[in-house]
């Protein structure tokens, strides 16, 4: 295998033997060789072959079924090929289902050393990275209990933090990211993003194709066990929606006929075509708790950081098309000239939607005294789309060229706010944000 490729895939096929009833399996064993067979068979991987260079991130699509997870099985080797050779060049890090590699008795300590071993690494290994390893799951104390007492936002904050503290080769997610709390998911993703710019190679399974265009630089679409498509990940993407916009028009429009049928006389049922997913009010997340680090010990803190809604209420949670504002107070502690503060929204992805900054908006940036108290105020309409959650970055930079070329950071909060933009369920949208649009038919 080439030194340019992670993993290389070839003529893979997975077969599985299907007995009706029990007993069939013993005839199987006790008249196999009369040639007669008491199995049916089902293909669920056929001739499936790819590769994955080096440092790239590759997507893979499908619709329940495809056989998604039997492939990302067969590549991290629990799962045994029917045909076909898998090869892959260093490290693999797995997070497949929830805790799979983990014994539920050992302890969340006792199997971070299980997982490191199962990985290639030495005891010392382990002990050098276990402190970033606790630091990024922060289940405090239950480290020390054993995994079956942990729910399953805690298994994957800890699952998470050893695949990607053991620096992997080849990191393989399934989905594993939907799980845990939204502040967890934008860390996590976050940390997927630095690992990929650090030259791991990812192999990333999805359902959502925002997902897979925000992160994927190849996309492979399995269908029925086959690979349909392999290429950019516009031109998959774009086949993979057309395909499943038609099979979802296909059932609205037969549900349709249905109700027309049933109720002749009165008006149909109207369908939002929009998943809406499941929304956890995290009222304990209120207000966002006050960091008090100082940038470098001495120029400037945060004292507070909020989101207010359109009743200037402090909130993690807004509806589409409410007004509400980011409110940042900081702390001089040192004369400091040309200072601008600015945030970014980003999706779930790491996707950075929109923003602005004092700078942006007035072409100029302030000076400060030691011992000021300054609160920046942004305020807007909440256009983005709603039945998911966005993370803010908070930024404070030195700048006073138009240009940014004497621009400094000296602050930057990637995850200042997580907080969720509730779904309408009567204005639903398709698109990341709404436009105001004049419309006219002329
Ligand atoms: N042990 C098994 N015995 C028989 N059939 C199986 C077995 N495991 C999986 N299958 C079948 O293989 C096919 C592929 O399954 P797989 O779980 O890989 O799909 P998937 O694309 O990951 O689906 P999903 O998105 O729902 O997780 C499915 O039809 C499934 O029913």
């Amino acid at each position: 295998m080439s030194s340019e490729v992670a993993l290389t895939v070839k003529g893979l096929a997975k077969r599985y033997y299907i007995y009706d009833k029990p007993h069939r399996r013993l005839l199987q064993m006790l008249l196999a060789r009369t040639g007669r067979r008491f199995y049916r068979e089902f293909v669920a991987l056929q001739d499936i072959s790819f590769t994955v260079p080096k440092g790239k991130v590759v997507g893979i699509l499908g619709k329940n079924g495809a056989g998604k997870s039997t492939l990302l099985q067969i590549i991290c080797g629990t799962l045994t090929p029917s045909d076909g050779t898998v090869e892959v060049r260093g490290r693999v890090a797995a997070l497949l289902e929830l805790g799979s590699g983990f014994n539920p008795e050992f302890t969340g300590i006792e199997n971070i050393y299980l997982n490191g071993q199962i990985l290639g690494l030495s005891r010392d290994e382990v002990d050098a990275k276990l402190a970033d390893i606790l630091a990024f799951a922060d289940i405090g104390d239950f480290v020390y209990q054993p995994v079956k007492t942990y729910s399953s936002g805690m298994f994957a904050r800890l699952a998470f933090s050893v695949a990607v503290n053991v620096e992997p080769d080849l990191l393989i997610v399934d989905e594993a990211l939907s799980v845990g709390d939204a502040w967890f998911q934008h860390k996590s993703m976050a940390r997927m993003r630095q690992l990929m710019e650090s030259g791991c190679s990812v192999l990333f399974v999805s359902h959502s194709i925002d997902a897979v265009r925000a992160l994927c630089d190849e996309a492979i679409w399995l269908e029925q066990g086959r690979v349909k498509m392999h290429g950019n990940v516009t031109d998959v993407t774009n086949a993979y929606m057309n395909d499943v916009f038609i099979e979802h028009n296909r059932i609205v429009l037969q549900s349709m006929k249905q109700v027309v049928a049933a109720e002749e006389s009165t008006s149909l049922p109207t369908t939002t075509q929009q998943d809406v997913p499941e929304h956890d009010h995290r009222s304990e997340k209120a207000e966002q708790p006050i960091s008090a680090d100082l940038v470098d010990g001495t120029v400037v803190s945060v004292r507070s950081k909020l989101l207010k809604n359109q009743q200037g209420q402090v909130t993690d949670h807004l509806h589409q098309g409410e007004r509400f504002s980011l409110e940042f107070e900081i702390e001089i502690h040192r004369q400091i000239n040309n200072l601008s503060l600015g945030f970014l929204i980003k999706d779930q992805f790491g996707q950075e939607l929109t923003g602005e900054s004092f700078f942006n908006t007035y072409r100029k940036s302030l000076n400060f005294e030691a011992g000021q108290t300054v609160r920046f105020v942004f305020s807007s309409t909440m256009l983005l789309r709603g039945g998911q959650s966005y993370s803010v970055a908070l930024r404070i930079n030195q700048v006073s060229q138009w240009d940014r070329s004497d621009n400094v950071i000296i602050f930057a909060d990637e995850l200042a706010m997580v907080f969720d933009v509730l779904a309408d369920t009567d204005n639903p949208m398709w698109f990341m944000f709404k436009m105001p649009f004049g419309v006219a038919c002329k």
